[in-house]
């Protein structure tokens, strides 16, 4: 069983599944396309991405990619812990900047659905942690952008600094948020 809830900006959703144990182990349910449309979205998911990050404090993002390449997302742990965020790049929203933080764990087996429109980033909360998602739309380099992680307009309370936080090159140099182009919403 699936269960789609809205969150403080309402597109975006917390996912939560039933876990059925037995005398075996246990059985879940990950994605329920029914549950999803009787929630109101209609995405269609067409790859599965996994990540594994060997270290704690581990921060990607914070990533969107632009039309006609746009991407929801469906992103769940598998093991370890995150704290997952999107950021509201939707200049027609009013909860426009605003974001949403929420911690994801192997766990609680708790789901973030990420609309069109948002950035996404998270930050590993234990060593070796795996995060599963899925997209609506297929990797295009060309169409791949960011916005700076640490951007202090956007006011994420991260786990780490700067200082601690483990990062790829490609996300050391992203744009603020104020400089974004216009044309991405
Ligand atoms: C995202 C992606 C990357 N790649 C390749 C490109 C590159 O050589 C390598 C690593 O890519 P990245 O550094 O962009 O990986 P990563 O920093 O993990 O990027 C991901 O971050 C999270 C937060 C998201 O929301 C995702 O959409 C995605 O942007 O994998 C693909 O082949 N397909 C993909 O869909």
């Amino acid at each position: 069983m699936v269960r789609v809830e809205p969150t403080q900006i309402p597109d975006v959703k917390i996912v939560r599944t039933t876990v059925f144990t037995d005398a075996r182990g246990y059985f879940v349910e990950d994605y329920n396309q029914r549950a999803f449309a009787e929630a109101g979205i209609h995405d269609v998911f067409v790859q599965d991405n996994s990540s594994f990050s060997t270290r704690m404090g581990t921060i990607r993002g914070l990533h969107f990619q632009t039309e006609p390449f746009a991407q929801a997302k469906l992103v769940r742990v598998g093991r370890g812990r995150i704290l997952d965020v999107v950021v509201d790049l939707r200049r027609s929203s009013s909860t426009y900047g605003q974001h949403i933080a929420l911690e994801l764990s192997a766990d609680d087996r708790q789901q973030l659905f990420v609309p069109v429109g948002f950035a996404h980033g998270f930050c590993t909360l234990e060593p070796d942690t795996e995060v599963h998602y899925k997209v609506t739309a297929h990797y295009s380099p060309a169409h791949d952008r960011g916005l700076a992680w640490n951007d202090p307009a956007l006011g994420i309370d991260w786990p780490v600094g700067p200082a601690q936080a483990m990062l790829s090159d490609k996300d050391k140099t992203h744009p603020l948020f104020a400089d974004l182009p216009a044309s991405f919403s």
